[in-house]
């Protein structure tokens, strides 16, 4: 099998080019063998590109863990950038469909190669039940949420995949490290959840560090900057268009008043191909 690793604002995954070579029997396995770090390739998932009727493209998206996800934001992006760059379909709009939903992405390229793209990522879920959590609320905002002995507040949003927001005067590694994988695993998420930890900077700019579901901490959660951008609204910290600040870059948030949706801007990087097993 042939593989390329590519990143989204330090999000890496290993991709796997469908169109030209048979989809992976057990892509559950080969997530977890491929992603990890001292024995595999290393990175957070495995990124299936496979052909979709009625778009350039399908996203299947696997965790570190092996567990599969509805939608991945930087990972859409990078998608885009390997349809484009490799040929597949070489216009600067696509449209590709993750979990039976269809995004439509716009390419900024320079010398012919796409290097960043903004991504129609839809309406956010705000009911409890599809997010889906057992809080209170649709959704719960700044909802009191114990664990690990403190009250937290949080608010939470899906994107197609779930998210819970908490706003802190600290992104420390006991919150991120510590609380993130008790929250992911807590009963009041019955799929478990990806968890935002913010740092409010101005209206306009957050410093984000999110735990995600199924792979650890990574440097940066498309989805989850975009369930911030809304759970920003929702709460009154943030205006509609933010930046959020990653570990691993930038991304360019805005939840749009008149159409309900989100929209993502960010960076796509391909870092090297290869086989695999080598
Ligand atoms: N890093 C991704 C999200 C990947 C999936 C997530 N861990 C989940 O299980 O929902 C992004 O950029 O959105």
């Amino acid at each position: 099998m042939q593989f390329t690793k590519m990143h989204g604002a330090g999000n890496d995954y290993i991709y796997v080019d469908c169109f030209r070579q048979p989809t992976p029997a057990d892509p559950a396995a080969l997530a977890r063998a491929v992603s990890n770090r001292h024995f595999g390739v290393g990175a957070d998932g495995l990124i299936l590109i496979c052909p979709a009727d009625g778009a350039d493209a399908e996203m299947r998206m696997f965790n570190a863990d092996g567990s599969y996800s509805e939608m991945c934001g930087n990972g859409i992006r990078c998608v885009a950038k390997f349809v484009h760059d490799h040929g597949i379909a070489v216009r600067d709009q696509l449209r590709i469909t993750s979990a039976g939903k269809q995004f439509l992405l716009d390419l900024e390229t320079r010398s012919g190669k796409v290097e960043r793209v903004r991504v129609d990522m839809g309406e956010p879920i705000l009911t409890a039940r599809d997010i889906p959590t057992t809080l209170a609320g649709d959704p719960p905002v700044d909802a009191p949420f114990e664990i690990a002995g403190r009250t937290l507040a949080v608010t939470c949003v899906s994107m197609g995949n779930p998210h819970c927001v908490t706003y802190v005067d600290s992104a420390t590694d006991e919150l991120v490290l510590g609380v993130g994988p008790q929250i992911e695993t807590d009963p009041r998420f019955p799929r478990r959840t990806n968890v935002e930890f913010i740092e409010v900077l101005n209206r306009e700019t957050v410093r984000q560090r999110t735990w995600e579901r199924g792979s650890g901490e990574t440097l940066a959660c498309g989805t989850g900057a975009c369930a911030v951008c809304v759970a920003g609204v929702l709460t009154g910290r943030t205006e509609r268009r933010i930046t959020s600040k990653l570990l691993g870059g930038d991304l360019q948030l805005e939840w749009d008043e008149a159409t309900n949706h989100v929209y993502m801007t960010g960076p796509a990087a391909e870092i090297f191909t290869g086989d695999w097993p080598a």
